[in-house]
């Protein structure tokens, strides 16, 4: 399996702050990894590392085959960014900005294209100024993927879009993975990185904590079920590697529908917050 990313061993240390604490990782060609990780954790610091933007202490980077230490622009040419903060060209209208941006790459795609991508044609003439925080941010990842990247970055894409925007988001990721770009993603929406990574690593404090595929993550595919339901009122819940035979023994004992059953299996979030709990 090709590599888009490696790292090994990636440290960086702001003044006594200790922000990546040695950090190895493989990203592959054509997959999305998810990092996730609570604020503070160390996400952005290693990605902007990645991305060409920030030094590291110590450590091997390879970003494409090249060191993102001593980045050419060709190398440049190859990434797409889409940064947290949001560009702030407000003057200027949608199309004049992706059309710009354009300019920068040896071989960008068609702007028009772009904007009908991101869900943006009927804004393609407004003002960025008159667009709303999501709509921005719309115009944030246009511009990150004008020059047809072969490796994509999105740092927080979906803060402040609404459901039925970060849900075009996600279809807009899947078709451009499925066109190939390898896509790294840091995100706070724990179904975010379930819905479209194929695999996720968790930072906390520094260091990756758990790496994997969202659905086993932590052991969350073999994990007791709990199974909960209503008896006279109250609430009983039960933890069980045999749901099934739990459930079928409920019935028994209830007569038929058991009052309020549910069966459910630890959650990524659930997963998640426990792999960054502080040790005790
Ligand atoms: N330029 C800087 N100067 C000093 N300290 C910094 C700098 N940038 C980041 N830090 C510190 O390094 C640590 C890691 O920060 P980083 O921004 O990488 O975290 P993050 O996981 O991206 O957080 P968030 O989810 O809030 O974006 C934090 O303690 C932060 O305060």
């Amino acid at each position: 399996m090709r590599t888009a990313v490696t790292a090994r061993g990636l440290t960086k240390r702001y003044g006594d702050v200790q922000a990546v604490g040695g950090i190895d990782l493989d990203i592959h060609v054509g997959e999305v990894f998810a990092i996730l990780g609570p604020n503070g954790a160390g996400k952005s610091t290693t990605v902007e590392i990645m991305e060409g933007y920030r030094t590291r202490d110590a450590g091997e980077v390879s970003v494409l085959g090249a060191d993102p230490g001593r980045p050419t622009r060709e190398w440049r040419s190859r990434i797409g960014v889409v940064l947290q903060t949001s560009n702030d060209v407000a003057e200027v209208t949608v199309r004049e900005t992706v059309r710009h941006f354009a300019g920068y790459y040896p071989n960008p795609k068609d702007p028009d294209e772009v904007i009908e991508l991101v869900g943006l044609s009927d804004k393609a003439g407004k003002r960025i100024r008159q667009l709303s925080g999501g709509q921005r941010r719309r115009v944030d990842v246009a511009l990150g993927v004008i020059g047809g990247p072969e490796l994509l970055f999105l740092d927080e894409p979906t803060t402040g879009f609404d459901p039925e925007a970060r849900r075009q988001f996600w279809d807009l990721i899947q078709g451009l993975a499925q066109q190939g770009t390898t896509i790294v993603l840091t995100t706070h929406y724990l179904d975010e990185a379930e819905a479209l990574a194929d695999r996720v690593a968790v930072v906390a404090g520094g260091l990756i904590v758990a790496e994997g595929e969202p659905k086993t993550l932590g052991g969350r595919a073999t994990a007791k079920a709990r199974v909960s339901w209503s008896d006279e009122g109250e609430r009983r819940t039960l933890e069980t590697d045999t749901p099934t035979r739990t459930v079928l023994e409920l019935t028994h004992r209830f007569d038929g529908e058991v009052p309020e059953l549910t069966v459910t299996r630890p959650s990524l979030e659930d997963v998640y917050l426990k792999l960054i709990e502080p040790p005790a």
